[in-house]
């Protein structure tokens, strides 16, 4: 596209639309008359002069007019065009700045943006709609210049059904035109052929017409608008892609199995035919055969002349109808190709007929027993490989012909194919494998999903629930709260078994209120030290995932509250537990004092294979009142690791945590916990036992749920 690109000019502000038939109308007004030729060959002339303005009316009517005038006097009748349908519309260049802006800015830019691209399509699918109903209407125009060329008027110009035909002078609608007599009056309606049209072949002389309609408008017959072509990619596009995303059905997976275990016997494809003799042996065969034929006709040439050689040509007879008998196997072939070859060049040279005849040598090879080695020739083999060592001493042999027993080119091709077909049946049965275990998860990821709805649900019931009490400025029932617990964490279990890890571990932070367990687990999970937060109230919990070994391990970490009086329900906690984190702050004595009372309670409610950590926290502070041994030692004593951290300054935080984690890791794969601690490690009992006590914040920011029920209480 560029400049070439020509559109209708007109009132259409783009340049893309036809011109209105009134403006056409007075176009072609304008153009004047046309003229009757007087001969053919005047007829030609001015058509080619006219016809050199193609497409252009302007030009066309100008020049016309220009012919009109000037050789006025060659013509005669000038035809009043009002009625001809024919119009030229005006038609200029396209101003492609104004009305192909983006193509425009396209062509000088550098890059293109798909959305740029987009905008760009509608343009050209605007222009394209454009040339269209401008092809059509030069059509249309065309199809006129030659009913006109060949003497007929047509009189009504193609227009939409329905519409009235306005008349442009007044006249009365439809009257025929005759004459007197009743025969057609002769109308002269063709100003001279079209262009491209040959002289001879025009017809400009006077016409007669069947009855002539008044023509109406002359304006260029309305175009049904085609309409612009529609992209119709997007919606294939999807349905396409559509199948492939449906949900895993357990039909596709039963489809899976059975063709991973279809039977598996294909040793019947593996299957090669035995193979026949090596086609070089073959060859020479038959080689041979030729050359014993052509060898007996030279003998029957000669049998006429030389007597004394018939017995060669009855030999030759005999040998030949041998071979036609025996055909070429082996046993009639003792010898090897390359001997029989050399044999029967003898033959043909008469050099060995004496010999041959003598010592029981026929011509196709075939020996009498014995008589090779009689010769002192060993054996035929060895004979063989002897010729054939020779000849290749003399170069006149390049290659070995191989062992009969070995495999061909073409043999080796299809053990070298059913070797690659076994690694790709292999591959793919492999890959089907990987596919059903994927189509499994997904099933499985399914089902997780719809409890995951239905938890949902139950969860926003109990929110509605313990919400409609607020408003009535009640507090929840125990009942309604336990249910709404339940809710909670029923939903936590979905999430956290829909998350991809190897093993969950329950870690749990027990110790003295103030020590410092709330900040841990934040450092920990969040990466942050909480400003002066309160207490915590009964128990709080947060995730994190943490890579050990390339696995996920999820942690989930539970923070109790220190005080005495959570006592009862931090306890139910313990149970559960993979790990006990006991802390202590190292600038206060009495947090560490009480280590022993927090031994009682592990012992009474923690399982006997919990993980023990004792950490001193606090680290940074200056007052340290417990030296690192002092802990240390008090580990050592009962059993525990030790660590000492500082939840404000970061120290040692982390490396608690991925401790704890490679140890239980390690501990589950030494069969020290069961291998399903990823499920389960919270009973329903537990659950129903987190009562909150009335009139306490917690701290939690862990799960919104939590926060709207603690905040109703
Ligand atoms: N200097 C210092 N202060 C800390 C550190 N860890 C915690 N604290 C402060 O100790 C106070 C208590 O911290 P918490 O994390 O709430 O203690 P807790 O053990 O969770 O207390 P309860 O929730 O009541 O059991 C807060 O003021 C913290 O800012 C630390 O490593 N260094």
């Amino acid at each position: 596209m560029g400049e070439a690109v020509l559109l209708y000019s007109g009132a259409d502000p783009k340049g893309m639309m036809p011109p209105s038939p009134s403006k056409s109308k007075s176009i072609h007004k304008s153009s004047g008359k046309l003229f009757r030729h007087k001969d053919k060959e005047r007829s030609g002339s001015s058509s080619s002069s006219g016809g050199g303005n193609n497409g252009n009316s302007t030009n066309s009517s100008s020049s016309s007019s220009s012919n009109s005038s000037s050789s006025s006097n060659k013509r005669d009748d000038p035809l009043d065009l009002k009625e001809c349908p024919l119009s030229l519309p005006v038609v200029g260049s396209l101003d492609h700045t104004r009305s192909l802006p983006r193509y425009t800015s396209l062509v000088n830019a550098e890059g293109v943006s798909m959305e740029e691209l987009d905008g760009l399509q509608l343009e050209l699918e605007l222009l394209l709609s454009s040339v269209l109903v401008r092809q059509m209407a030069v059509n249309t125009q065309l199809t006129i210049i030659h009913q006109l060329e060949k003497g007929k008027i047509i009189s009504k110009p193609p227009v939409s059904p329905g519409k009235k035909m306005k008349r442009e002078d007044g006249d009365r609608p439809s009257k025929k035109m005759k004459e007197a007599n009743g025969k057609p009056r002769d109308v002269v309606t063709t100003p001279g052929p079209p262009p491209g049209i040959k002289p001879s072949k025009v017809k400009c002389s006077v016409q007669k017409y069947e009855p002539v309609f008044d023509v109406p408008d002359l304006g260029p017959p309305e175009q049904p608008k085609p309409p612009p072509p529609k992209n119709d990619i997007t919606n294939r596009f999807w349905a396409y892609v559509e199948q492939y995303c449906q949900e895993i059905t357990v039909e596709d997976i039963k489809m899976l199995e059975d063709l991973i275990n279809a039977p598996n016997d294909d040793s019947d494809y593996y299957k090669t035919p035995p193979l026949g003799r090596h086609y070089t042996l073959r060859w020479a065969q038959e080689d041979l055969q030729d050359e014993q034929k052509e060898g007996l006709k030279l003998a029957e040439g000669k049998k006429k002349g030389i007597k004394g050689e018939s017995g060669n040509s009855d030999l030759s007879d005999k040998l030949l109808k041998e071979v036609d008998m025996n055909g070429c196997s082996d046993d009639v072939a003792p010898l090897g190709p390359l001997t029989q070859r050399l044999i029967a060049g003898l033959v043909e040279e008469n050099v060995l007929v004496s010999d041959i005849e003598n010592k029981g040598v026929d011509g196709l090879g075939h020996t009498r027993p014995g008589l090779i080695k009689s010769l002192g020739l060993g054996s035929a083999s060895s004979l063989e490989k002897k010729i054939k060592k020779e000849l290749q001493e003399q170069g006149v042999m390049e290659t070995d012909y191989g062992n009969e027993d070995d495999d061909d080119e073409i043999l080796m091709e299809l053990r070298r194919c059913q070797t690659e077909l076994r690694a790709v049946s292999n591959h793919n049965i492999s890959q089907l494998t990987r596919l059903l275990n994927l189509a499994r998860d997904s099933l499985v990821r399914h089902d997780l999903k719809k409890r995951l709805r239905d938890a949902d649900q139950k969860v926003l019931e109990a929110y509605r629930t313990i919400a409609a009490s607020r408003q009535k400025k009640k507090t929840p029932s125990k009942k309604d709260k336990d249910i709404a617990w339940k809710a909670i964490k029923d939903r936590e279990e979905v999430l956290f078994t829909m998350e991809d890890y190897k093993f969950l571990f329950k870690v749990v932070l027990i110790g003295n209120a103030g020590v410092g367990k709330t900040c841990l687990v934040r450092r920990f999970t969040q990466g942050l030290f909480p400003p002066g937060q309160g207490a915590t109230i009964g128990v709080d919990f947060m995730i994190k995932t943490v890579e050990i070994e390339g696995e996920k391990i999820k942690l989930q970490i539970w923070d109790t509250a220190g005080q005495e009086r959570f006592r009862s329900i931090t306890q139910s906690y313990y149970r559960s537990a993979h790990a006990l984190i006991l802390v202590y702050d190292i600038s206060s004595q009495p947090t560490f004092d009480c280590l022993p009372d927090w031994l009682r309670e592990i012992e009474q409610y923690a399982s006997c294979k919990v993980l023990r950590v004792l950490v001193g926290n606090k680290t940074d502070r200056e007052d340290r009142e417990l030296p690192t041994h002092v802990g240390e030692e008090f580990a050592h004593r009962h059993n525990m690791y030790f660590i000492e951290t500082s939840a404000k300054e970061a120290d040692n935080v982390e490396k608690l945590f991925i401790e704890i984690a490679k140890e239980l890791t390690q501990l589950v794969r030494s069969g020290h916990f069961d291998k399903d601690s990823k499920v389960g490690d919270l009973s329903p009992q537990d659950v129903s036992n987190v009562t909150l006590p009335p009139a306490r914040e917690t701290r939690s920011e862990f799960a919104c749920c939590s926060r709207w029920l603690s905040s109703s209480t």
